[in-house]
């Protein structure tokens, strides 16, 4: 949705696991920092790739920590994190009521382990799942456009 109002191209992180990863979640065990590198560098390369080709991306990632951030930053300086914040209850609802090819909802309790929220330092913006998606996709497309603009130019 957020990237049809772009018009950027949308890329699930979730295709870009390596066949292993993907192995290792459905049989009900959660990734590692090992495990993710291989698989946040394979992201990195795909938003770098994208902005070679002039093409903005939406990639739907659950880059959960700090470091995980900076790994993407390091292709894509300027990259733009939204992070989808909301109570483990109403994405443990969710994601029971939906059908993934590989996660089980068992393994939700350790991403939130693992979860650092965005940082001051970090571009981007935090947004309440509880909100519509019309209403996070119209916050969403407001914050990177004021994001676009250059900081001397900003509130004038
Ligand atoms: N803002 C929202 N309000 C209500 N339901 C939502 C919202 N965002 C996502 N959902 C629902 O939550 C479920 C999980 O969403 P999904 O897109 O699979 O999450 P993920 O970000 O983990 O890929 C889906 O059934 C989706 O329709
Ligand atoms: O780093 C990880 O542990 C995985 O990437 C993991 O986060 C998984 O990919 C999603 O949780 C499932 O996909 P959804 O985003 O669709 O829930």
């Amino acid at each position: 949705m957020l990237a049809r109002e772009l018009d950027f191209t949308f890329c699930d992180a979730d295709s870009l696991h390596p066949p292993e990863n993907v192995e290792r979640m459905a049989a009900g065990y959660p990734l590692g920092d090992v495990e993710r590198w291989p698989w946040l560098e394979a992201v990195g390369r795909y938003l770098a790739d994208s902005r070679t080709a002039n093409r903005g991306t939406v990639m739907a990632c659950s880059a959960l920590k700090h470091s995980y951030r900076d790994a993407l930053r390091r292709h894509v300086p300027d990259a733009f994190f939204v992070f989808l914040d909301g109570p483990m209850s109403v994405v443990h609802q969710r994601i029971d009521g939906r059908n993934h090819e590989f996660m089980p909802p068992t393994l939700l309790a350790s991403q939130y382990l693992s979860l650092e929220p965005l940082a001051e330092d970090e571009r981007g913006i935090r947004v309440d799942i509880e909100e519509s998606p019309v209403r996070i996709v119209d916050t969403v497309r407001s914050a990177v456009a004021a994001a676009a603009i250059p900081p001397a130019l900003r509130d004038r």
